[in-house]
């Protein structure tokens, strides 16, 4: 290609570019001796699948137990908006998070359709009983790459955590129940900071192995970067195939939607995401510095490049409804830079 720089190379827009300045046309050819045909763009999956997770993620921090009905509702509307996957709760301790008590009566209340999936989490095998017991039929355990981060947040070492999701996993296949993985830390811990790529690939080859059908890597407290997630995805694309990994990501820095991206353009097929609520977690373990990447922003960038919006079936309109509905409940403003614009005819 030249000399066009590599940043203009990459720029995802770049064809869209050459087509609106033809004097930039004319530059790159005539200067450059670069046809734009010859320019090409960057390739992402043809179906992305959204996780949506604001219901569990976004609320089970927040400090006023926000009411069953809203929760009810806010995952009937987002359900409505026709998001294929919406983590609806936990069956987890509620001395560890209160906010979630009410977890059983949630995934009772709410209107399952038949395309959708309702995941909920489970730490253990008291969890996973109590979930079925209440119609989950997908589970998802949760796992950290980091000693400290395990100990903190399930109360229990790595080795020990792999022993009860196995328990989990062994239960859900004789009920044919689904397994998803989430390991988190996978780009930095808040307590031992960087972690090894190599050690992520191995923790998400374990669980691969023991019978999870996805792994979600979790930038849990949003320190990666396009570089820190190329790295650790090339280290695990090499334990766990490529179709079988997801990301999870935070935005603490504001780098979520380029490290989906980059996630992206490395072949996976599905991520985590937030709308538009504060994301909190056990404030010990995340400050309130995080918050997920938001689907109406991923959604747009998706539908700007192609990867999102082909016939899905998933109506941004209506995700921004959800989002306005679980701000205005919270009494909170959004902080979804698409629910922020002003004009909003480009949608
Ligand atoms: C794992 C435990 C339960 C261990 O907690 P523990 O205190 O070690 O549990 P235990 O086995 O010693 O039992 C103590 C009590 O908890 C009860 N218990 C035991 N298990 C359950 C259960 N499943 N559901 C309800 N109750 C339970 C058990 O019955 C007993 O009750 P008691 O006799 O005292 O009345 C606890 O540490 C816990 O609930 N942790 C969950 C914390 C959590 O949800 N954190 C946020 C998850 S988000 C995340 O991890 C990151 C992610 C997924 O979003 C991705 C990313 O961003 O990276």
């Amino acid at each position: 290609m030249g000399n066009v720089p590599d940043t203009v190379k990459h720029c995802l827009s770049y064809e869209q570019l050459v087509q609106d300045y033809p004097w930039l046309r004319r530059w790159l050819l005539e200067e450059k001796g670069v046809s734009h045909n010859t320019c090409t763009r960057q390739e992402y999956p043809k179906f992305v699948k959204v996780v949506e997770v604001g219901p569990r993620d976004g609320l089970q921090n927040e400090k006023e137990i926000v009411p069953t009905g809203v929760k009810i509702h806010l995952i009937d509307m987002l359900s409505e908006a026709g998001l294929p996957v919406i983590e609806a709760t936990s069956f987890v301790s509620s001395k560890w998070v209160p906010q979630l008590a009410d977890h059983t009566d949630v995934l009772r209340g709410i209107q399952k359709k038949p395309h959708v999936r309702y995941p909920v989490l489970t730490p253990n095998i008291q969890g996973f009983h109590n979930a079925v017991a209440a119609g989950a039929a997908e589970v998802a355990v949760f796992a950290s790459v980091s000693e400290t981060f395990s100990k903190k947040n399930i109360n229990c070492s790595i080795d020990e955590s792999m022993l009860r999701f196995q328990e989990v996993i062994n239960a859900a296949k004789e009920q044919k129940i689904p397994v998803r993985g989430y390991i988190s830390c996978a780009l930095g811990c808040p307590y031992e900071g960087q972690m090894e790529p190599s050690k992520v690939a191995e923790l998400a080859k374990r669980l691969y192995g023991m019978g999870c059908y996805e792994i979600s890597l979790g930038d849990t407290i949003g320190v990666g970067t396009p570089g820190s997630m190329l790295k650790m995805l090339q280290k695990v694309m090499k334990e766990v195939p490529v179709n079988a990994l997801a990301v999870h990501c935070h935005d603490t820095y504001g780098q979520a939607l380029p490290n989906i991206l980059t996630a992206l353009q490395q072949g996976r097929g599905a991520f985590g995401n937030l709308i538009q609520a504060f994301h909190k977690l056990p404030t010990e373990i995340k400050k309130d510095l995080s918050n997920l990447i938001k689907t109406e922003d991923l959604r747009y960038t998706g539908l700007i490049y192609g990867f999102l919006g082909r016939g899905d079936g998933v109506n941004l309109a209506k995700v921004m409804e959800a989002g306005d509905f679980i701000c205005y409940a919270l009494q909170r403003k959004t902080n979804s830079k698409v629910a922020q614009a002003k004009y909003k005819t480009v949608l």
